[in-house]
């Protein structure tokens, strides 16, 4: 029977807890925003007593969103909660998050209370919170190392307090899958008023095992996941949201037909902006949503995969928001995939010629670490004699502001001979794009635009990278171009897609 597992999402608490991660009232709204989009039930804006501008971000979050429960933690104390309460005062639906830690070393050494007092704290913070709002949570801080018919007396008395959802954290990410679905197939059967209650996990990655942790409870009974995008979180992170959901989706059959309400296209979207607006970089294996989760380098992976996706991908890169999987081809392609990169960038060489070129290509890509198409086409040129005919920048002239309709004057060179022409376009780099058709009577339209820092500083060095779609070859080409000048960078860039689409015209 299917069921649905409530996605808890704490990038914005937890998950800012990631040492450097820290996030202002305006980055915190345009993730919610975004969260929401992807269909999160439950966000955790914050931690309301942490200071005065956490509580803004709370309420600001709690204001403009409309469909998922708003959540702020509050240590078991009363100035907490009242700090999350005031915060949460406008979201539509709002939950009071509570804790105290129930571990011998967090109980005896961190507190430095009785387990009593610790019991009667739980169920005085609940009774509290109820004040405020139908929703309470209650954490068991550290509970995979608390006693375990201690954190059921303790689940007991928080349900009975009025706690609609109680969450068996794994804070210091020491459990394992075995373990934990143990613990919380034990919890399930020995606190008696447990159907009255959500349960939750929340698992940390200390020793790598968060979402293999999380996903065991799931397999226990576990009906609340709480995780991070990308994930973030104190130490060594949180669970990763977008692996959870993902393998419940991918192995429905295994995760008995468990399901969420995540609308996974808008997963890549949702890491990159996380990434961009904390700074924490996704690294380039991360499941899911590295750069390398959907591309392939093996020559046996890409010949696989060039006849048959499913060879070598179990989901497809759509299903998360990224365009296509991507044959990187570098020292362990092989002919297939080179043969196919090719097709892609307009040649048709007959199969003598690409046996001759892979020959080439194998010893570039002992040197080299990936294979550009700008290399390709190099070695192509060199090995045919394909001598292009292109056209060189010469000086570039931009007319720009708030007063000025923008435009562009270029000379260009060919074969020694100079060409000049100026347009006019929405923006800078529109007119300049715009004077370069006009000068090479080559049209394109552009796919995408991006511009990175090569180098540090202010008179760091841009490059541009532009896709264009030309019509009359029916083909997309990348062109790139680097500069001080980003408007350079871009003119060179656009030109560098003209002069490889004139090549094949
Ligand atoms: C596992 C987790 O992720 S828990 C959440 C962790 N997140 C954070 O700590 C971020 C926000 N925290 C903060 O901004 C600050 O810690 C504050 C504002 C909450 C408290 O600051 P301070 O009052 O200066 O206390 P400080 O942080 O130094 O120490 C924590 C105090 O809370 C107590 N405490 C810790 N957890 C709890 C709890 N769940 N319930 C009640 N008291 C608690 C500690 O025993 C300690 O008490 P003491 O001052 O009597 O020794
Ligand atoms: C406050 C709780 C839920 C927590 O973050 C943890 O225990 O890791
Ligand atoms: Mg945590």
């Amino acid at each position: 029977m299917s069921r649905k597992i409530v996605i808890f999402d704490t990038t914005l608490r937890d998950g800012e807890q990631s040492p450097g991660a820290s996030m202002n009232i305006n980055e915190k709204v345009a993730i919610a925003k975004q969260l929401e989009r992807l269909g999160v039930d439950v966000i955790e804006a914050g931690f309301a007593a942490a200071s005065p501008g956490d509580k803004e971000s709370i309420a600001e979050v709690s204001k403009v969103l409309e469909k998922p429960i708003i959540a702020s933690l509050a240590r078991a104390v009363k100035k907490d909660i009242e700090a999350a309460a005031e915060a949460l005062k406008n979201a539509k639906r709002k939950r009071i998050h509570t804790f105290i830690a129930t571990s011998p070393v967090h109980v005896e050494k961190k507190l430095g209370m009785s387990y009593e007092a610790v019991k009667e704290a739980a169920i005085d913070a609940v009774k509290y919170a109820r004040n405020f709002t139908d929703d309470v949570e209650f954490s068991a801080e550290d509970a995979t190392r608390s006693d375990w018919d201690y954190l059921c007396e303790i689940f007991e008395g928080a349900i009975n307090a009025g706690a609609g959802t109680i969450n068996i954290p794994d804070t210091v990410g020491y459990t394992t899958p075995q373990e934990y679905y143990d613990l919380i197939n034990y919890i399930l059967n020995k606190v008696p008023n447990i159907d009255k209650a959500v349960v939750s996990v929340h698992c940390h990655n200390d020793l790598g095992m968060a979402v293999a942790n999380s996903l065991s409870a799931v397999l226990a009974g576990a009906n609340q996941v709480e995780c991070t995008i990308n994930g973030i979180g104190e130490r060594a992170g949180n669970a990763a949201l977008e692996e959870i959901v993902m393998a419940l989706k991918v192995r429905a059959d295994f995760y008995k037909d468990c399901y969420t309400d995540i609308n996974t296209k808008e997963i890549y979207t949702t890491s990159r902006l996380v990434s961009k607006l904390t700074g924490l970089k996704v690294q380039r294996n991360k499941a899911i949503v590295g750069k390398n989760a959907f591309a392939h380098e093996a020559g046996i992976h890409q010949d696989g995969v060039i006849k048959e996706k499913s060879t070598y991908e179990i989901m497809k890169p759509e299903d998360v928001g990224i365009d296509t999987s991507k044959l990187v081809l570098g020292k362990h392609s092989g002919r297939h995939g080179l043969e196919e990169r090719l097709k892609e960038l307009g040649y048709n060489l007959t199969k003598e010629q690409i046996d001759d070129l892979f020959v080439e290509f194998k010893k570039l890509a002992d040197k080299k670490k990936e294979i550009y198409d700008e290399d390709l086409m190099a070695l192509i040129e060199d090995k045919f004699k394909l001598i292009p005919q292109v056209y060189e920048l010469v000086s570039l002239q931009v007319v720009a502001g708030n007063a000025a309709s923008p435009t562009a004057t270029i000379k260009l060179v060919k074969n020694g001979e100079e060409f000049e022409d100026a347009a006019l376009g929405d923006g800078p780099v529109d007119a300049t794009f715009k004077a370069l058709e006009r000068i090479t009577y080559v049209k394109g339209r552009l796919i995408s635009y991006d511009i990175q820092a090569l180098t540090e500083g202010k008179d760091a060095i841009g490059e541009v990278t532009v896709k264009v779609y030309f019509p009359s070859i029916d083909t997309t080409i990348i062109g790139r171009g680097t500069s001080t000048d980003v408007i350079e960078a871009s003119a060179k860039a656009y030109l560098d897609a003209i002069n490889k689409a004139l090549m094949r015209m």
